[in-house]
């Protein structure tokens, strides 16, 4: 219970439940793991993808669940083991809607000013920089996501969007330690199983929508839809939207969100957009953006390398406006931003003066992005290292390829967290989209014959595992780090100079 931050325990009323058989218990904590139930907690019995968690409802009666929430069909599965217990019973339409409402009731506390953000590609950075603008203007800020919980508050995380009871946990953390402004990331995941509906938003983000994780949804529509959830469920009517409208899906968002009554503030290259991207200039470390709002033209330098970097700055800029602060304040702040953990990160240099860095593209979109946005600010060749995660969408294989072979002069194709797939068979998938490419599967021999090809003004890409720090081979997590394995590298072909 301790665990759970909550020593006093709850009635089902406080956690906005209703019995509809049983006792009315006073509940010592939230489980949606038989495994973790404890005497006197509420066992979320959900449907899963693999089995209902109502085949567990059982053991969790028997490890001294009090109550159980689950949908109609769980009632139906579990109902010989119910009708042998007087724990309460809660039948939802959408239990998993449910408990994140309870979790936000349990926890009971979550930074004052929240926003999140959603998109394919972009979200760690966009949550980043709405943390680091915050904290430029002087508030306790975090930013939760695929990297954790960073700021003035850090902790680890093992999802991009933890389940409902871990978020809640975290908000509560971060509240009572003094936070008062997050940024959280909602993966296409976390917005289907409706684990950020329990958070109160004064904003939400989104950056654009191209493949991915067609493995968990059905279709394009499918993930599409989840993804407009937040905008359509989760923020309120009185919030703010802040969407970058050159991509199309974006303009829909916008749309939808007019429809709620919800403030857009419209992020992009064209002409209708509020905050307005006119122009970039690339050197070697930064860039510098032109930009409009409200008439004003803005000139920034960003210490920044790549231009998808300013979409993802101004998106973040939208949402911090979005969410209270005063806009011309915020722009102040944008010189002052750093480089995101893993994204366009500078890992080394050679010598020679060769660059390598180190991305986060795992998609088709992201790879070609990253690449394109790499060439502005290099002046000679540009190489790649790349591979795509086993036990994910097989459909992006190619297509990630395919991205690399027509964006990088030289190709060289790798192992990225092969999981419990054939390492060679993943990297056949990737190769059938660039078949000119070099195929070394051990990454770190994989990223030395990388960096190896540098001539003077050339540059490396590492992309797809940014700020991860393990190879995932079967079961195992081998310890792995892209920007270590560069420094190696650079160490290792020109003695020391990383
Ligand atoms: C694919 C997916 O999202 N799965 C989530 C889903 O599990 P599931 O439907 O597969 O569960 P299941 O195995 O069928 O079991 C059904 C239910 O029985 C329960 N159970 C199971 C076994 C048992 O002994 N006792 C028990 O009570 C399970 O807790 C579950 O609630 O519901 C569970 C409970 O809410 C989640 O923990 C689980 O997330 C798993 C851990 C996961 O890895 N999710 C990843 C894919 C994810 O969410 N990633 C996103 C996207 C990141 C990105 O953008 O790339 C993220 O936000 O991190
Ligand atoms: N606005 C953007 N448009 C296209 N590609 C982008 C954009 N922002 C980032 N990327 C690419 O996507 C990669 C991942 O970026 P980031 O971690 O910010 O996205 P994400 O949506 O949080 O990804 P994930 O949820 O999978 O961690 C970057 O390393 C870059 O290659
Ligand atoms: N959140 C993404 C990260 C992918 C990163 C890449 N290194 C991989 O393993 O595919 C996923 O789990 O699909």
């Amino acid at each position: 219970m301790a665990e759970q931050g909550n020593t006093q325990g709850k009635s089902l009323g406080e956690l906005g439940l209703t019995a509809q058989g049983g006792r009315n218990p006073f509940i010592a904590g939230l489980a949606v793991d038989s495994r973790e139930v404890r005497k006197g907690y509420l066992f979320a019995a959900l449907p899963g993808t693999k089995v209902h968690g109502a085949s567990f409802i059982e053991t969790a009666l028997e490890m001294g669940a009090d109550a159980i929430l689950t949908d109609a069909e769980g009632a139906r599965i579990a109902s010989g083991a119910l009708s042998r217990s007087d724990a309460a019973l809660i039948v939802a339409e959408d239990p998993r809607q449910t408990l994140a409402y309870s979790a936000a009731l349990w926890f009971g506390a979550q930074p004052a000013t929240m926003v999140a953000v959603t998109g394919t590609n972009g979200k760690t950075s966009v949550a980043t920089f709405a943390r680091q603008i915050w904290t430029e203007l002087g508030f306790d800020a975090v930013n939760l996501g695929t990297t954790g919980v960073e700021g003035a508050y850090r902790a680890p995380l093992h999802h991009t969007t933890p389940e409902p009871i871990t978020l809640h946990r975290m908000l509560a953390a971060c509240a009572d330690a003094g936070i008062t402004h997050a940024a959280m990331e909602a993966s296409s995941h976390g917005l289907a199983q409706r684990r950020l509906d329990g958070v109160h938003l004064k904003a939400a983000g989104f950056t654009n929508f191209t493949q991915d994780h067609l493995d968990y949804h059905a279709s394009f529509d499918d993930y599409f839809r989840a993804k407009a959830g937040l905008f359509t469920r989760v923020l309120p009517e009185d919030g703010v939207a802040v969407v970058n409208i050159d991509d199309p899906r974006g303009q829909d968002i916008a749309g939808l969100a007019i429809e709620r009554g919800q403030r857009v503030i419209r992020v992009g290259r064209l002409p209708l957009a509020d905050l307005q991207l006119q122009g970039q200039r690339f050197d070697a470390t930064s860039q510098e953006i032109r930009f409009g709002f409200n008439g004003i033209s803005h000139l920034v330098r960003l210490p920044l390398i790549g231009g998808f970097q300013a979409e993802n700055v101004l998106l973040a800029a939208g949402l911090v406006i979005g969410a209270g602060a005063n806009a011309e304040r915020v722009f102040e702040t944008l010189p002052h931003l750093g480089t995101v953990r893993g994204r366009m990160q500078l890992a080394a240099t050679r010598a020679n003066g060769a660059a390598v860095f180190v991305d986060y593209a795992h998609t088709p979109d992201a790879v070609k992005t990253a690449l394109k946005a790499l060439r502005p600010h290099v002046m000679g060749r540009l190489v790649a290292v790349v591979g795509a995660g086993g036990d994910r969408d097989r459909t992006k294989r190619p297509l990630m390829g395919q991205a690399a072979a027509e964006n990088a002069d030289l190709v060289i194709v790798t192992d990225d967290n092969p999981r419990s797939e054939d390492p060679a068979a993943i990297r056949q998938d990737v190769m059938m989209g660039c078949p000119e490419a070099l195929e070394v599967g051990d990454r770190a021999e994989a990223i030395l014959r990388g960096v190896d090809a540098l001539g003077p003004g050339d540059a490396l890409l590492i992309a797809g595992k940014g700020h991860e720090s393990g190879q995932v081979v079967g079961d195992v997590v081998y310890p792995f780090d892209d920007a270590e394995q560069a420094s190696v590298a650079v160490s290792a072909l020109d003695g020391g100079m990383a």
